[in-house]
């Protein structure tokens, strides 16, 4: 159970994150939710420690999250896989080898500095890509991929890390449709498949809905909203977007009607808990 009590963030004198208080069953796929500026990212990346909280306890199982230092906190970042909405790959290198830098925490420093993958890391680096249909492009430039198949490459990388948790801020956020789909079933199936828990920002209530088991809806710092998928009405929403939640619950702009149509289709597998 990763555990958040009266988790704050100040930049200054504005307060990014406020008393956030959360009790995450592993496993869960949650769909963190909200208007811009809200906090959504700032409370990814505490979960992490990419930012510190400036007050409050993050704790996975007996673990004092928001304690850890040093090669503690390393570890802890190696156990939270990050994915970011631009990728993060390093473009110049081959597909395979940007995969591989998720193994980095797996082997000795001297062999991750000449690079000597084993034979067992690129097996497994490669079965990932496979999972995510980007075997074939193992020896290609990372910088030569389209950003869906960027962000593909990316979920295999998060993935060969054997995170436990998975930390995805706004990764469909430059997709269009067809790899908005393929990445948001890469991470269902990554939580469905290997029981890692998600956090997954997302600014499309529908996919939300679609893809996620509990939603949490932030507003102004504040969790203001923590529910099911089908809690999720469109009052609650004209509460996180104001004037926008008609066009956020009815046909996000990032949502075009196709989309809506293939996801009628095939709908998407739930998260289990
Ligand atoms: N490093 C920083 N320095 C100063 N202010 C910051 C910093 N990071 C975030 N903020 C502020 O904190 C608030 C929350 O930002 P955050 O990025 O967490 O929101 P968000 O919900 O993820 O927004 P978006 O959906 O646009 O990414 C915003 O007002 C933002 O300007």
């Amino acid at each position: 159970m990763l555990v958040l009590e009266g988790v704050s963030r100040r930049f200054g004198a504005k307060s990014a994150v406020e008393g956030v208080e959360l009790s995450i069953e592993r496993g869960s796929f949650i769909g963190v939710i909200g208007r811009s500026g809200a906090g959504k990212s700032t409370l990814l990346r505490m979960i992490n420690r990419l930012i510190d909280p400036t007050s409050g306890r993050i704790a996975l199982d007996d673990v004092d999250v928001s304690a850890l230092r040093g090669k503690e906190l390393r570890e802890w970042r190696a156990r939270c896989a990050m994915i970011f909405q631009q990728f993060n790959l390093v473009g110049r290198l081959d597909v395979l080898t940007n995969v591989l830098m998720g193994r980095l925490n797996k082997v000795p420093t001297h062999r991750s500095l000449m690079r000597l993958w084993s034979d067992e890391d690129i097996a497994i680096a490669l079965t990932a890509l496979e999972q995510f249909d980007m075997g074939s492009f193992a020896a290609q430039r990372a910088d030569q991929l389209s950003g869906g198949q960027q962000q593909r490459v990316a979920i295999a990388r998060a993935l060969v890390q054997e995170p436990e948790i998975i930390l995805a801020d706004e990764p469909i956020a430059s997709l269009d449709p067809r790899n908005t789909k393929l990445v948001m079933d890469s991470l269902s199936r990554i939580n469905r498949d290997y029981g890692i828990t998600v956090f997954c920002n997302l600014h499309s209530l529908d996919l939300a809905r679609a893809y996620c088991g509990r939603l949490i809806g932030m507003s102004q710092g504040r969790v203001v909203f923590d529910g099911g998928p089908f809690d999720l009405t469109e009052d609650v929403a004209r509460q996180l977007y104001g004037l926008e939640a008609g066009d956020v619950i009815d046909m996000p702009e990032e949502m075009p009607a196709a989309v809506v149509a293939a996801q009628a289709a095939t709908p998407p597998v739930l998260a289990a808990h």
